[in-house]
């Protein structure tokens, strides 16, 4: 079943163009990773498709994005932006914030059991009780990322997840992307490392200007590519049977 749906979608900041003539499908289960230069469009692409800008031409699940209301859409998708802001609130209370869409007035005995698990998930129980004002910048990120999985959605979309984390977190946040899509979710990630990127992901999308240059799987890859895309010479080997970039 297809999850997502763009049909040439074009969208502007107030009158300047970032996103032109997008056109793309991403089917449910799939991890895909979209790539591209500063300002290449990324964010606002993941932004649209979480109906945080309005935009014409997306459909979730076979339905326009615009026929979803706020509560719905946030049962389906979660969305991680490249940085959040500390607050005064727990760790605990933070991830609780996930089931928002779920919650009455109080907390169900379902709502604290789902943030538990994604606090153990994400491996950041032991911060629970912190307040997020007192966290570094990678547990931070993680705690995003906790409260995205709180919400139980079926389309997790997260932008530049991997930023502010040490390799292991770096591996232990995609290896959950990568599970997470494996039990049938879709994920979708803005990713700088083209080279995590190409360990995890199968498919890949690389943006230049606002539009999508290049869309498939590691056939893609050649260094032609990396030239048109990013104006850098590189090469690429294979280690272990994975492609590794390496500019040169
Ligand atoms: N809120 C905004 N108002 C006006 N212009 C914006 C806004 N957000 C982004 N832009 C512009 O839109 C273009 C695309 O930005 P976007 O953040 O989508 O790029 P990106 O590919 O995610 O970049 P990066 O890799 O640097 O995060 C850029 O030229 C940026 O300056």
């Amino acid at each position: 079943m297809k999850a997502i749906t763009i049909e040439n979608l074009s969208f502007s900041y107030n009158g300047v163009e970032v996103l032109r003539e997008i056109n793309l499908e991403v089917e449910e289960g799939e991890l895909v990773a979209i790539l591209g230069p500063n300002g290449a469009g990324k964010s606002t692409l993941l932004r649209c498709i979480a109906g945080i800008l309005r935009c014409r031409g997306v459909e979730v699940f076979g339905k326009p994005l615009e026929r979803y209301s706020r509560n719905e859409l946030a049962k389906i998708i979660a969305y991680v932006p490249q940085r959040t802001e500390p607050g005064f609130m727990t760790v605990f209370d933070t991830v609780l914030l996930g089931r928002r869409p779920y919650m009455g007035l109080r907390p169900s005995k379902e709502d604290l059991e789902a943030t538990r698990r994604a606090l153990e998930r994400i491996g950041i129980a032991g911060l629970a009780l912190k307040t997020t004002n007192k966290l570094s910048g990678g547990e931070l990120q993680k705690v995003s990322i906790a409260r995205a999985l709180a919400q139980e959605p079926r389309i997790l979309m997260l932008d530049e997840p991997t930023n502010n984390l040490d390799i292991r977190s770096q591996l232990e946040v995609m290896r959950f992307a990568r599970d997470f899509s494996s039990e049938g979710g879709t994920s979708i990630l803005v990713m700088h490392d083209v080279n995590l990127a190409l360990r995890f992901a199968r498919r890949f999308v690389f943006m230049k200007n606002g539009r999508i240059v290049a869309d498939g799987g590691k056939e893609i890859l050649k260094p032609s590519l990396f030239r048109e895309v990013y104006g850098v010479d590189v090469v690429i080997e294979e280690i272990g049977g994975t492609p590794l970039v390496v500019p040169v």
